[in-house]
């Protein structure tokens, strides 16, 4: 990173990205430059404007122009930024000795970034002081001698120390040390603790969260092989353990590889994969054409459903509840025996498409908080909320009712979430079945993933990590409708 070769006016030969200071001063005032300037900007729409950094930030180095190893620059920064917010947070309202609440959110976030670059990359103090500070002096002129302190005494320390001071080790609260260590709230990482049953490996866990994630692809079945998608690919190496999965390893674009845009591959983590093969692979007595995925979108697994399906004689009904997301279904299954409509899952036995006792297999890939998957989404941690949870269970558990109405007797039903909390998971599991007057037992989904997968639990269901199987922590449950 200190050494990325910079272009456009001030570059000096030799010099890494400290000598951006050396810009000339634009109308008498330091130039901020793009690379960090575009990385306030995406952590400030994040909190000013609940953006999504994986959508602002693409759009605003594309903007700027900023490229090659200065937007890998922005992008570490805006992510890690994001990321760590909490854990900043505390040490920049400790260093400035009052709450972030009471800090105007711009030089909020410009202090944020600030302590990110001096506690988590090599960027030297001085160019991490100076640039912010040049920073908040373009944002709020007043409050400049204040951040230039701020991060003095934020730069006095390391993360580590600052932690010892913050939270220190065999302090009465370990969940707390751990949410600070870690950068998670403390209710995330309760749920971790409780789903894995100790707290030493939910650390594990959360830092998985803190590295980027490998981009996945699945090659369809029937279509390509993974062995075939990977030579057409520069880097491109098998998956760990599903049988569709290529990992993409020299970046660059996947929107812009032939096999997607032709239809024949797409993007998904390798835990998706899985779940969604486990409910194809399931034994199943009798008729088996009919499927059902019911909550689609944007069409993931039932890309990968359709195209297993294809290979057996049999068809998907994809159900998306949101217009826009039905149309990516739609898109994302051309070509496979895939009829997507447009409705609510919850409508089984009200919509002539969505009969009683009408399919063989059905999926519930259920709205979930995604706690599963924060590795993709930096600010999500912090923008999730325990109340997100009431409605998203009471949604899981009815959806997963709708799903027993759909299934035939004798068929089975796949549940699925993208999160491990254990109301959404299991609890949700138990408590639909309970309320539900149709009968259905739970089956062992062990035999149904690959026998290379390590820790799998005890059954019958199965939760994924990503520090235990490099995948989203997904879950699955298949329950088998018996009358
Ligand atoms: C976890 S996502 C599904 C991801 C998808 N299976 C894939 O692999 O790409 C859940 C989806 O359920 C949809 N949804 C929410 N409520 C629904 C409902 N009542 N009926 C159908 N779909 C619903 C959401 O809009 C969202 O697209």
């Amino acid at each position: 990173m200190r050494s990325a070769p910079r272009r456009g006016p001030g570059a000096r030969p030799g010099g890494g990205r400290d000598d951006r200071l050396a810009r000339p001063p634009r109308g008498g005032r330091p130039a901020i430059d793009p690379a960090r300037e575009a990385a306030y900007e995406a952590v400030a729409a994040v909190h000013r404007d609940d953006a999504y950094a994986n959508l602002v930030l693409p759009r605003l180095l594309r903007e700027t122009g900023v490229s090659g190893r200065d937007a890998a620059f922005a992008t570490e920064l805006t992510y890690g930024t994001l990321r760590q917010t909490g854990t900043l947070d505390a040490i920049v309202a400790a260093a400035a000795d009052r709450a972030m609440d009471r800090i105007d959110p711009p030089v909020r976030d410009a202090l944020r970034i600030g302590a990110y670059q001096l506690l988590h990359m090599r960027v030297g103090a001085h160019a991490a002081v100076a640039t912010t500070v040049d920073l908040v002096r373009s944002l709020v002129p007043g409050a400049a001698g204040f951040a230039n302190a701020v991060l003095r005494r934020v730069g006095e320390s390391d993360r580590a120390a600052w932690l010892e001071r913050l939270a220190p080790p065999g302090s009465t609260d370990p969940v707390a040390r751990a949410a600070l260590a870690h950068a998670h709230p403390q209710w995330i990482v309760n749920a971790f603790a409780d789903a894995l049953g100790s707290l030493d490996e939910a650390e594990l866990a959360l830092d998985a969260d803190n590295l980027p994630p490998p981009v996945h692809l699945c090659a369809r079945p029937g279509l390509i092989t993974p062995a075939e998608l990977a030579t057409s690919l520069r880097g491109a190496t098998a998956g760990r353990y599903s049988p569709f999965t290529v990992v993409l390893t020299g970046g660059g674009d996947p929107g812009s590889i032939p096999a997607i845009r032709e239809g024949l591959a797409h993007v998904q983590d390798e835990g998706s994969q899985l779940v969604a093969a486990a409910l194809a692979g399931a034994g199943l007595d009798g008729p088996d054409e009919r499927w059902l995925d019911l909550c689609a979108g944007p069409g993931g697994k039932a890309g990968l459903l359709g195209a297993l399906a294809a290979q057996r004689g049999a068809h998907v009904t994809a159900v998306e509840v949101a217009h826009h997301r039905a149309a990516l279904v739609a898109q994302a299954t051309r070509g496979l025996p895939v009829y997507t409509i447009n409705a609510d899952g919850r409508d089984v036995g009200k919509d002539q498409d969505l009969p009683e006792r009408g399919f063989d297999r059905v999926l519930v890939d259920a709205p979930c908080t995604g706690l599963g998957a924060l590795r993709r989404r930096p600010e999500a941690r912090w923008r999730r909320q325990p109340s997100d949870l009431p409605p998203l269970t009471r949604l899981q558990r009815e959806l997963l009712q709708a799903a027993f109405r759909a299934v035939r007797p004798g068929g089975v039903v796949a549940y699925v979430t993208c999160s491990p909390h254990q109301a959404e998971t299991s609890v949700s599991v138990t408590e639909a079945a309970r309320r539900s007057s149709i009968e259905v037992d739970l089956v062992d989904a062990r035999p149904y993933l690959p026998s290379a997968l390590p820790e799998v639990g005890t059954g019958p269901t199965v939760q994924l990590w990503p520090h235990r199987h490099g995948t989203d922590a997904m879950f699955v449950a298949l329950l088998r409708r018996t009358a």
